[in-house]
């Protein structure tokens, strides 16, 4: 859908922006574009709308050679999200959404609907929100406007140019998920210019790495950038902590389960304690298999039903939730283990800190060595 294609950028006081680039972002695709400050990710992605023309190599939207499409036109088909928004003071926050349609020559009452869907699918509930000014908002309240906007007239490619640094890290991780379950929903193609390594991890399908001089040093995705770095710069510009950002990149999968025993909600205690041996702990099922809870060895030698000793489950994890979820919510509730679902919240299994790093493990070997995670020979200390 965008395509570079040997692309360089040298400003006229002879600095050199970015050196023969090649990149490509499938359709419905999310690309960042990160490195650190100055390495020519601003240049890259204003050479896409053609605010900044190349100085070599060639550039393609939807198959189109941008360098010969009319600007205007091109601009239209793009939206384009910037740090701070830019948002026109004196008009309202509907009138900002619907600027494109707008100039497009859109008739009031579409352009009043439209702004009003856009609101509030970034969660902004347009009664409230529509007729307010941009100064009536907060910092990220103002960036979701922006996204708005940028999405006002449909466009299929989406330039987004550090949106969310503007705002403190609390809000800035809402409006990173809430950007994640929207892109999941509208799947545009998307370039996205980002200096924080956390961020193009949490939200690219693949992340461009760059380095000073608008070298392109690796460009694939967020667990191989992680697992198996391309050059020294790169594995400098991840941190030494990648093996921690690897577990935000991981899912959870059935494999690395472990299985401790299982009892009945209605089981008795003697039936319990039988399946338990020598466990010191059991998960506990209801009649559908859904998770109620888990039981202590020690209440077992009573009388009466599982269900009467049973402790109430305070967290668990889907098949969607990546290890770090995982990890943080046993941390959470200070726990040695954690429940895994599956989407129908049937019960999978458990995960412990042990098979949690057997898993990471796996999958880092599994990136280095481009193998699937199944095919890992792991080494652990009962080999020795
Ligand atoms: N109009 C310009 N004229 C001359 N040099 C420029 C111009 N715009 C950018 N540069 C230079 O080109 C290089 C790349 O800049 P660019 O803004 O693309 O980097 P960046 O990676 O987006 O940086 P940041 O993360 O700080 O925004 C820098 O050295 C910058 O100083």
């Amino acid at each position: 859908m965008i395509r570079l294609d040997g692309v360089s950028k040298q400003y006229p006081d002879g600095t050199v922006a970015v050196h023969e680039l090649s990149l490509d972002v499938a359709q419905g695709e999310l690309v960042v574009l990160v490195g650190p400050s100055g390495c020519g990710k601003t240049t890259t992605m204003k050479m896409v709308n053609r605010l900044v023309e190349p100085s070599s190599g060639r550039i393609f939207v939807d198959g189109a050679d941008v360098t010969h499409a009319d600007t205007v036109k091109l601009r239209r088909g793009i939206g384009y999200v910037i740090q701070n928004v830019g948002l026109f003071p004196h008009r309202s926050i509907q009138e900002n959404v619907a600027v494109v349609p707008e100039l497009s020559g859109w008739p009031r009452a579409r352009r009043k609907e439209r702004a009003h869907e856009l609101l509030a699918l970034v969660g902004l509930d347009p009664d409230i929100y529509a007729r307010r000014y941009p100064h009536e908002l907060s910092g990220g309240q103002r960036q979701r406007v922006g996204v708005a906007r940028a999405l006002a007239a449909d466009p299929p490619v989406l330039l987004m140019d550090e949106p969310f640094s503007a705002v403190d890290p609390v809000v800035r991780s809402q409006l990173q998920d809430e950007f994640l379950r929207l892109q999941s929903d509208v799947r545009k193609t998307i370039l996205f210019v980002t200096h924080d390594i956390e961020e193009a991890v949490r939200l690219g399908d693949r992340i461009a790495v760059f380095a000073q001089g608008g070298r392109l040093e690796q460009f694939d995705t967020p667990a191989a950038v992680l697992g198996s770095p391309a050059t020294p710069f790169v594995a400098d510009f991840v941190g030494f902590d990648r093996g921690l950002k690897q577990l935000s990149v991981t899912p959870v999968t059935v494999s690395d389960l472990e299985q401790p025993p299982v009892v009945r909600a209605d089981d008795s205690l003697t039936v319990a304690a039988a399946a338990m041996g020598t466990s010191r702990w059991a998960v506990v099922l209801d009649a559908g298999g859904g998770l109620a809870g888990w039981i202590s060895r020690e209440v077992t030698t009573g009388d009466g039903a599982v269900r009467d000793h049973a402790r109430r489950m305070e967290a668990w994890v889907g098949l969607d939730d990546s290890l770090k979820v995982a990890f943080a919510e046993m941390l959470q509730w200070n726990a040695g283990w954690i429940a895994v679902l599956d989407a129908e919240d049937r019960y999978l299994g458990v995960l412990t800190p042990a098979t949690l790093h057997a898993a990471l493990r796996r999958s880092v070997e599994a990136e280095s060595q481009a193998i699937p995670p199944s095919e890992v020979d792991l080494i652990t200390v009962n080999d020795a």
